[in-house]
């Protein structure tokens, strides 16, 4: 049986205090909550007080990326081993601002993916659509082609305990999340891609949806079968409204 997971994606912004803070906040309004998993990714810089500030808890430590390479000449960079040094389990990568910003190809993302597995990490592939993709009713080939880089390299297997957050592109930080339905249709068409080649793993794999997340419009999203929890970036900066979204995945869930 899955297990929602909920995870905040904090991208770049935070600071030594909002750590504390928004930590100690999320600390109170989950204890008890349980049916849920819970993780949090702060900008790398923040990671190992993070790791203190949330120790003995039930949230997790996520990352926003990793290297494809694990030590060496590569200024700037952070590797999986390092990653999972600081107690990081969760690790982002193809997230839509990194495939724009970064260049990001759905090979090299593979091979983040393979990385992270090789180090025992649970990688959260971000795939989604563009609003031109959606418009030219390319949802479904898009995102089995992000998902076909990981596939035909690796195997249906690599996606055993991963996690896949459905995000399309033309949701994320806008206020206009897709409906319910609109998720749940791609959800599945995602969980019947990977089924084609292995029915268990499908069946396991946590099929999280991210793009404008809040307290508002989360229980519905959750009420649907192929939905696993969320990737929350703006509303998980604020440990009230974060902590709703939880709480309506795990309600969901025990349900
Ligand atoms: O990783 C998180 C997503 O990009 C969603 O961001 P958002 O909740 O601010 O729309």
């Amino acid at each position: 049986m899955r297990h929602p997971l909920v995870m905040g994606n904090w991208k770049l912004n935070g600071s030594k205090h909002m750590t504390e803070e928004l930590i100690a906040g999320l600390r109170k309004e989950l204890s008890g909550v349980e049916g849920c998993g819970v993780a949090i990714a702060p900008p790398a810089l923040y990671l190992g007080q993070a790791k203190h500030a949330i120790s003995g808890s039930h949230i997790a430590l996520g990352a926003q990326n990793v290297d494809v390479n694990l030590s060496g000449a590569f200024t700037g960079e952070t590797s999986a081993d390092m990653l999972k040094d600081i107690g990081a389990k969760y690790i982002i990568i193809g997230h839509s601002e990194r495939r724009t910003y970064h260049k990001e190809s759905d090979e090299f993302i593979a091979k983040k993916f393979a990385v992270l597995k090789a180090a025992g990490l649970v990688p959260v592939l971000c795939i989604g659509e563009t609003d031109a993709e959606n418009e030219a009713g390319k949802t479904e080939e898009v995102c089995a082609r992000q998902i076909d880089a990981v596939l035909e390299t690796q195997g249906a297997e690599a996606f055993q305990g991963a996690v896949i957050a459905y995000e399309p592109v033309w949701a994320i930080g806008t206020g206009k999340s897709a409906t319910p339905a609109q998720a749940q249709a791609v959800h599945k068409f995602i969980r019947d891609h990977i089924a084609k080649k292995d029915a268990a793993v499908a069946a396991q794999v946590i099929i999280q949806y991210g793009g404008s997340v809040n307290d508002k419009n989360a229980a519905e999203l959750f009420t649907q079968p192929d939905i696993d929890g969320a990737l929350v970036g703006g509303a998980s900066l604020k440990a009230d409204a974060f902590a709703v979204i939880v709480k309506a995945a795990a309600a969901a869930k025990n349900a």
